[in-house]
């Protein structure tokens, strides 16, 4: 590994003199160890020192849920506590082994001990055992786990990523190709496709919208939430040929389907709103760019642009956005995850007159934006609406 030279500030105005030097003593253990037994600096010490060991430990916490969810303990616990013992004869683990597993999910807040000594579910732990999609997600997270063992070369881009080989349909109509990929993809999409379009549907008003068209759509789970909530909504689905002919793929009632790539085909007509449900992020910002321009060019005067995705905090990085979805899609390698404004810049550059942002209900699952076309067909001014 190449030691990288320590940087050096020869000159530093006096406000930096001052952050550098609160740095340094902070940086001391004499000061760390001296703050630790002073009764007023103590409690912050000790809740820094939590928080920082918290992310040193984080990698072994996620293993652990891993195992437990791979063992199917949630399930296994439901309908009644059970003993380590009780686990470990039917995960055909050691009962000393099954103790630590446990004992560690306890410590993340997932399970907890009964006066008895048994293991029960939290209110975090059921809910993990019943939120759709959740399971799927994390055992995927085998693929990502490998991707980031050298992070270094990670963030460097050195890596060949194995989630890139993942999602092989992010690199284009006809890439993979293959029908049980594609099947194996769109399930675990329309998992947590419930969520999604749930927390969409509740930041945004279809009415008046007659035909929507979502671009991306996978097995249309989001059209079929969108009719369900608007009795006189029509839908149609446009995603890549091997997603929307998959074995068994039926969008459902008052839902089409049409079959291309938004890169190389034209779009369908006819919309008054497009959505694109967690599509954005999968593609470079030329790709982006070039998908919106047509969006704009598909919709009539006045027509809506509809975006949700999860997006990343902007000048407030968070851990949904700026940790989980920016390595996400960075180890997909076609991709990024966008602040808001990034998305909201990109709609008016192709030509979107207003953009309005949506508080989402859970920022971890889905932001949401609406872009609208101009209603005269006079250029627009641009205008954000906030
Ligand atoms: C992350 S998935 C999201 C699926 C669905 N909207 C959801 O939220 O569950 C991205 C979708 O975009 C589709 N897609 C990717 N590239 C495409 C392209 N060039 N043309 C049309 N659809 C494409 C994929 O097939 C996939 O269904």
């Amino acid at each position: 590994m190449t030691e990288l030279p320590i940087a050096q500030h020869p000159v530093r105005p006096p406000q930096r003199r001052i952050v550098a030097r609160l740095n340094h003593l902070l940086a001391s253990p004499r000061f760390q160890a001296l703050a630790a037994g002073l009764p007023g600096l103590r409690r912050l010490v000790r809740r820094d020192g939590e928080a920082l060991f918290g992310l040193v430990a984080g990698f072994c916490s996620s293993q652990a849920l891993m195992a437990l969810v791979q063992l199917r303990i949630p399930e296994m616990l439901l309908d009644a506590p059970l003993s380590a013992q009780a686990l470990g004869r039917r995960c055909a683990m050691p009962p000393e082994r099954m103790d630590v597993l446990l004992r560690a999910n306890v410590a993340g807040g997932l399970l907890k001990m009964t006066r008895k000594g048994d293991f029960a579910l939290t209110r975090k732990g059921a809910a993990l055992a019943g939120v759709p999609g959740l399971r799927e997600m994390i055992l995927h997270h085998d693929v990502l786990y490998r991707d980031l063992a050298d992070p270094v070369a990670f963030f460097r881009g050195e890596t060949e990523t194995e989630l890139a080989g993942f999602w092989p349909y992010v690199l284009g109509a006809g890439a993979g190709g293959d029908p049980e990929l594609a099947a194996r993809y769109s399930d675990l999409m329309t998992q947590s496709q419930r969520m999604v379009a749930a927390d969409t549907l509740a930041a945004v008003d279809l009415t008046g919208i007659r035909l929507l068209m979502d671009i991306g759509g996978g097995s249309g789970a989001f059209l079929r939430a969108a009719c369900d909530a608007a009795p006189d909504l029509r839908g149609l689905v446009f995603d890549l040929p091997e997603v929307v002919g998959a074995a068994g793929a039926d969008p459902g009632p008052r839902i089409r389907a049409a079959a291309g790539s938004f890169t190389s085909d034209p779009l369908p007509e006819g919309a008054d709103a497009i959505s694109l449900i967690r599509v954005l992020y999968d593609h470079s910002d030329q790709t982006v760019a070039q998908l919106l321009a047509k969006v704009h060019a598909a919709l009539p005067p006045g027509g809506r642009l509809i975006i949700s995705e999860p997006m990343t905090g902007g000048a407030r990085p968070s851990v949904a956005g700026d940790v989980y979805f920016a390595l996400y899609t960075m180890a997909m390698r076609t991709g990024r995850a966008r602040s808001a404004d990034r998305i909201e810049a990109l709609c008016k550059t192709a030509g979107f007159a207003r953009t309005q942002r949506r508080v989402a209900r859970r920022p971890f699952v889905t932001s949401v934006i609406i872009a609208e076309k101009c209603q005269s067909k006079l250029t627009d001014n641009n205008v954000r609406l906030n």
